[in-house]
């Protein structure tokens, strides 16, 4: 099916965000489901850079005809034009590049790398908790969650920000991609484990930096209530 077909496909009902900024026309479409989870980090972007996009949300009950027609039998999909990004990741490294979230040079986006695919090694262990059906077994995977993976890497981003010369982003002294995504991910975190952060002040300190923006704090007003 030609990207084009697929758009077609997908042009269901949105929940359209138009903003005010003159730096795009509306050439962006994101398709996801209607929850925060993996497409967030990609809506934090365009929020935060303030550019125009439409936010299709399908409904699960239109999934099944839809997911044979995507790339990966998943979503996100980011539609660019007539063309098709899928990936959350790689939609957020295109669009941190776009609009100037990236790193300053070639090493800092390769230190953003190494961060995302930290943070994807920690929500891989995270999310596997919630497709156990065992009651023990899913209490038993939390536990490791919490005292070995969460220490771990948690650790580590904590570390990394404390060691970067008084800035309070993971690279560098500007904010990039990987710092909306890494709020994004503490703050689904911490909601369900309140106090998790304690131990991590920079962290902390990163995720309310990050929702005290402008922009984040009037996307987060304005996007639609949903429970995850
Ligand atoms: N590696 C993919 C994972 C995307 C993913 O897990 N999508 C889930 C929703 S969070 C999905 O499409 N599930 C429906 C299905 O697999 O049928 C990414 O980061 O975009």
């Amino acid at each position: 099916m030609s990207d084009l077909k697929l758009f077609n496909l997908l042009a269901t009902e949105s929940f359209v965000y138009v903003c005010t900024s003159q730096l795009s026309s509306r050439n962006y479409k994101l398709t996801y489901f209607n929850v925060k989870a993996v497409a967030e980090p990609i809506r934090f972007i365009f929020a935060y850079a303030g550019v125009e996009y439409e936010d299709n949300r399908v409904e699960h009950a239109q999934w099944p005809e839809i997911k044979g027609t995507t790339p990966w039998g998943q979503l996100p999909l980011l539609q660019v034009g007539d063309k098709t990004l899928a990936q959350s990741n790689a939609i957020c490294r295109y669009l941190g590049k776009k609009f100037n979230l990236d790193g300053a040079n070639e090493w800092e986006n390769a230190k953003i790398d190494e961060f995302v695919d930290a943070l994807a090694d920690f929500r891989t262990a995270w999310t596997r908790t919630f497709r156990e059906k065992d009651e023990t077994r899913k209490s038993e995977m939390m536990k490791d969650v919490l005292e070995t993976v969460v220490p771990q890497i948690f650790g580590t981003l904590d570390a990394t920000i404390a060691g970067n010369n008084g800035s309070p982003y993971l690279v560098g002294k500007k904010i990039t991609w990987i710092d909306l995504q890494t709020a994004h991910y503490l703050d689904m975190f911490e909601n369900l484990n309140p106090g998790v952060l304690i131990k991590y002040p920079n962290l902390k300190k990163l995720r309310n930096t990050v929702y005290e923006t402008d922009q984040i704090k009037a996307w987060c007003q304005r996007r639609p209530a949903t429970n995850m």
